[in-house]
C-alpha cells in the first residue's frame, strides 16, 4: 500500500513541485496518474522510490515509513517495487534471459528459483521464444515487454510504469497496457504515469489527475475527458 499524506516537495531552487498531495493506493489496485508536463508526476514517483525525500508530510510505501527509513533499508523497500521506464533501460549486451537472470542474482536468488521464475515471466509477457536474443534484435514493444518481465521477476508488490508507451506506436501501446492490466489481474498493484488520453479512456480504471502540484481529480473510469489539458 502507498500513502501520501499532505506531501509537500520543494526543490533546492525553490520550485514547489507538490503542494499538499494526499493519495492512497491499496494493494491490488490499478491506477493511472495523469497530468500536464511539469505538474508533479515524476516527483511523486521519485518520492515513492526514495530517490528524493519529501519537504513535508508523511509517506508510506509497502510497509516502510519513508520519513524515517534508514539508508540500509532503502534497497529492501525498493525490492517491493518493479519500475518500468519509457526508454526500457535494458542491458544491451545481455540476452533477454540474461537481463532477467542478472536482476534475480542481484537479490541473491538460487539458480533453481531463477530458472523457474525467468521462464514463468517470459512466458507471461509472451517472449519465451526470444529469450536468447539481445534487446537490439527486438522491436520497441518487445523490449518494453522484457523490461516489464524484468520488473516482475523478483515478484514485487507493485509495478510503477513511467510513460511506458511513450516510445511506442498506438497498437504496441495498447498491447503494453493490456499486459499491465493482466499483471494487475494476477495480483500485482500497478501505477502507470501517462500522457496518453485515448489509451487511458480505453480502460475503465482509477485515474488520479494532478495539476500544478495538486490532485485535482481522483475517479474511476470517468475523469479523463476532453476539457482537461493534459
Ligand atoms: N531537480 C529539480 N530541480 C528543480 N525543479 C525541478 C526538479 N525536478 C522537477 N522540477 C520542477 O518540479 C515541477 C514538477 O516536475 P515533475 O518532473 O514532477 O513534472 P512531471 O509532471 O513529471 O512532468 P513531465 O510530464 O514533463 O515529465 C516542475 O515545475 C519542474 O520544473
Amino acid at each position: 500500500m502507498i500513502r501520501l499524506i499532505d506531501i509537500e516537495k520543494s526543490y533546492d531552487n525553490g520550485t514547489k513541485a507538490l503542494k499538499g498531495v494526499n493519495m492512497r493506493i491499496d494493494d491490488g489496485e490499478f491506477v493511472f496518474l495523469v497530468g500536464p508536463s511539469g505538474s508533479g508526476k515524476s516527483t511523486i514517483l521519485k518520492l515513492i522510490t526514495a530517490e528524493i525525500a519529501p519537504s513535508g508530510g508523511r509517506l508510506m510505501v509497502n510497509g516502510y515509513n519513508l520519513n524515517n527509513i534508514t539508508p540500509r533499508q532503502v534497497p529492501y523497500m525498493r525490492r517491493t517495487l518493479g519500475v518500468v521506464f519509457q526508454d526500457f533501460r535494458l542491458i544491451e549486451k545481455k540476452t533477454v534471459e540474461d537481463n532477467l537472470i542478472f536482476a534475480m542474482q542481484a537479490v541473491g536468488a538460487s539458480s533453481k528459483e531463477i530458472k523457474k521464475r525467468v521462464a514463468y515471466v517470459l512466458d507471461l509477457v509472451g517472449l519465451l521464444e526470444k529469450s536468447h536474443q539481445r534487446p537490439d534484435q527486438l522491436s520497441g514493444g518487445e523490449q518494453q515487454r522484457v523490461a516489464i518481465a524484468r520488473a516482475l521477476v523478483n515478484n514485487p508488490q507493485m509495478i510503477i510504469a513511467d510513460e511506458p508507451t511513450g516510445n511506442l506506436d498506438p497498437m504496441r501501446s495498447l498491447e503494453i497496457m493490456m499486459l499491465l492490466e493482466r499483471i494487475n489481474e494476477l495480483g500485482t498493484t500497478v501505477l502507470v504515469v501517462t500522457h496518453e488520453r485515448e489509451l487511458v479512456n480505453r480502460f475503465s480504471k482509477r485515474v488520479v489527475a494532478i495539476e500544478n502540484g495538486r490532485i485535482i481529480s481522483d475517479e474511476t473510469g470517468g475523469y479523463y475527458n476532453n476539457e482537461t489539458t493534459i
